[in-house]
């Protein structure tokens, strides 16, 4: 059955008006929905729903309840269906029945319950023709090599996004591919690509002091590269396979050295590659894969240009005829569509809601003026001096100077923002990974893909104008099923036009929405899987996708 569904056959579909425009449905293991009312948009495609993602479910099922008055029947008492109608208030809506597993009609739905077999997430599939999923890496086909390095890494089982997009990369599909912070979206696309290069074992390719990679991934930031280059290295370990970084910063004759040296996969900031490739230290005429991770923020305004140069530059192969791979754990509409451009038959794949925060971190947040914010931040630090802690703020200015002020006050911080030195922005970033500094206060430059293990705490002293920067912020804790903590100062002044966004995101992650925030939201939040984008119109405020192009990736931050 799983099969047939994958493959968008006519079973379990249904409405779901999907988030951003994409489709999403649910059927099969978890929670079976059979259309039968013109309420119904046809989808054909499949969604797992699991212990985790009740709650979303929850949410979808109340919105169909409310608009089609369907009647849910409820397992035996007790059961998990029964606590999760009750967990929703659905009574109030629907006729419950405890009848085990009977089914009870009414004019627009059948409702086929079968909530023991629940699995570990919500997912969206949508394409034609998707590989089956994985269910383990030793089964996965992968390369006794690989899985030894996976099995090194520590990797016991894949994660949810990894067990969908690994086949369907195997099986030479482009895809875009969404999940939230920390679930796993790197080796998600290092592990299939690294499969076919060990499985083709043809040696990098240099041609007239011109390394022609067969992989390019594309990273809005420099320590964001180091990072994707180094998590290479681990799973192509003792292998042929080789990986190289380039990035802005550094001097460019030892990356082009390492380069030219041989290098399968070239890890990238926008600007170096440009540089690289203009100047004929790279071109594209072996390339099979092009990745970009981060995509939402790659297809943004500000490093748009850059990516579209690389991708029409005469070296590249057409859309088609590369395999392109997008992840993000945001994607907004709008980039979703510019993105289609560039991707050939894609498949989409979505764990979770797009652009959703991580279940796993608590939120809290301050009503706290300009002026309130130093002492109440040191009044935080105070209460939780050991914990590894990372405060966003919007101006480098003021990270130096946040910095300086609470090393002032015996709290040993650094900091890291696009104007320091690159050696002093890996120092920094160093010195907090390994202890040295308990707090790291950085500007958005840290804001993405940044995983840095056992981040206990983020503190947004300043919050960030769009709500998605948001999402990957407090994504740096709370990562891989670890539980972190985020704790957001609200400034009236400043922030109330994010407060419809963070409600609705708190909402989305089962929180508690204070209050005054909820008040300041006008309920926009209420509403979650709305008939169009999940986030509605005025989600996403702030995100200012017309603002001009910067020239240098890195100096924005
Ligand atoms: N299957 C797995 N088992 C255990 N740990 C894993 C597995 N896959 C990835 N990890 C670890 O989980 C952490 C988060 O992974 P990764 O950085 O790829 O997340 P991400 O989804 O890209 O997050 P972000 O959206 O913030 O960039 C990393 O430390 C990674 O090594």
């Amino acid at each position: 059955m799983a099969d047939k569904m994958m493959t968008g056959m006519t079973f379990g579909e249904i409405l779901v008006q999907p988030p951003r425009g994409m489709i999403m449905l649910v059927g099969t293991l978890g929670l079976v929905v059979e259309a039968a009312g013109a309420v119904v948009e046809v989808a054909g495609v499949a969604v797992e729903v699991g212990a985790e993602e009740v709650a979303v479910v929850s949410a979808m099922i109340l919105k169909m309840v409310k608009e089609a008055n369907v009647v849910v029947e409820a397992g035996e008492e007790g059961d998990e269906a029964e606590d999760l109608v009750e967990g929703i208030g659905m009574k109030n809506l629907a006729k419950i029945k405890s009848k085990g597993k009977n089914l009870r009609r009414n004019e627009n739905f059948t409702f086929l319950q079968n909530w023991r077999t629940l699995k570990n997430y919500l997912l969206a599939v949508t394409g034609k023709n998707v590989a089956p999923p994985i269910s383990s890496f030793e089964t996965s086909g992968l390369r006794a090599h690989l899985l030894e390095n996976i099995a090194k890494s520590g990797y016991t089982k894949p994660t949810a996004i990894q067990k969908y997009s690994i086949p369907v990369i195997l099986n030479g599909r482009d895809l875009m591919s969404c999940a939230q912070t920390g679930s796993g979206k790197t080796a998600a696309f290092l592990l299939p690509i690294i499969h076919n290069l060990l499985t083709n074992k043809n040696p990098p390719n240099t041609e007239n002091n011109c390394a022609q990679p067969v992989v390019v991934i594309m990273s809005p930031t420099r320590e964001l590269a180091i990072q994707i280059w180094e998590q290479g290295k681990k799973f192509a370990y003792n292998s042929t396979v080789k990986v190289a970084v380039a990035y802005g910063g550094t001097s460019t004759n030892h990356q082009r050295g390492k380069i030219l040296g041989g290098c399968h996969i070239l890890v990238a900031t926008p600007g170096r590659l440009k540089d690289f490739v203009n100047r004929g230290y790279v071109s594209f005429a072996s390339l099979q894969y092009f990745v970009l991770d981060e995509a939402d923020r790659m297809l943004d305004m500000g490093f748009l240009g850059d990516v579209e140069e690389m991708l029409s530059h005469q070296s590249m192969p057409a859309t088609g005829e590369r395999q392109t791979l997008m992840f993000s754990a945001t994607f907004p509409e709008e980039i979703q569509q510019l993105a289609a451009k560039f991707l050939h038959d894609y498949i989409f794949l979505a764990v979770g809601i797009v652009g959703s925060a991580s279940t796993d971190v608590e939120q809290d947040f301050f009503q706290v003026s300009q002026y309130d914010k130093r002492p109440k931040l040191l009044s935080i630090l105070e209460e939780t001096p050991n914990d590894r802690t990372l405060i966003f703020v919007e101006t480098k200015r003021n990270a130096d100077f946040l910095a300086t002020f609470l090393s002032e006050h015996n709290i040993q911080s650094t900091s890291i923002h696009g104007d320091r030195y690159q050696s002093e922005r890996e120092q920094a970033l160093s010195d907090f990974k390994k202890g040295v500094r308990k707090v790291l206060v950085a500007t958005g430059v840290a804001a993405r893909g940044l995983d840095i293990k056992d981040v206990q705490h983020v503190i947004n002293y300043d919050l960030p104008n769009s709500i998605d920067e948001y999402v990957h912020r407090i994504g740096r804790t709370g990562r891989v099923g670890n539980r972190g903590r985020a704790t957001s100062f609200f400034d009236d002044h400043r922030d109330h036009a994010l407060a419809g966004s963070l409600a609705k995101i708190l909402s989305q992650a089962k929180q508690k929405i204070p209050e005054w925030l909820g008040s300041r939201s006008h309920g926009e939040y209420a509403d979650q899987f709305g008939g169009r984008d999940i986030r509605g119109d005025n989600f996403g405020c702030g995100q200012d996708f017309n603002s001009p192009p910067v020239v240098e990736e890195e100096e924005v931050w």
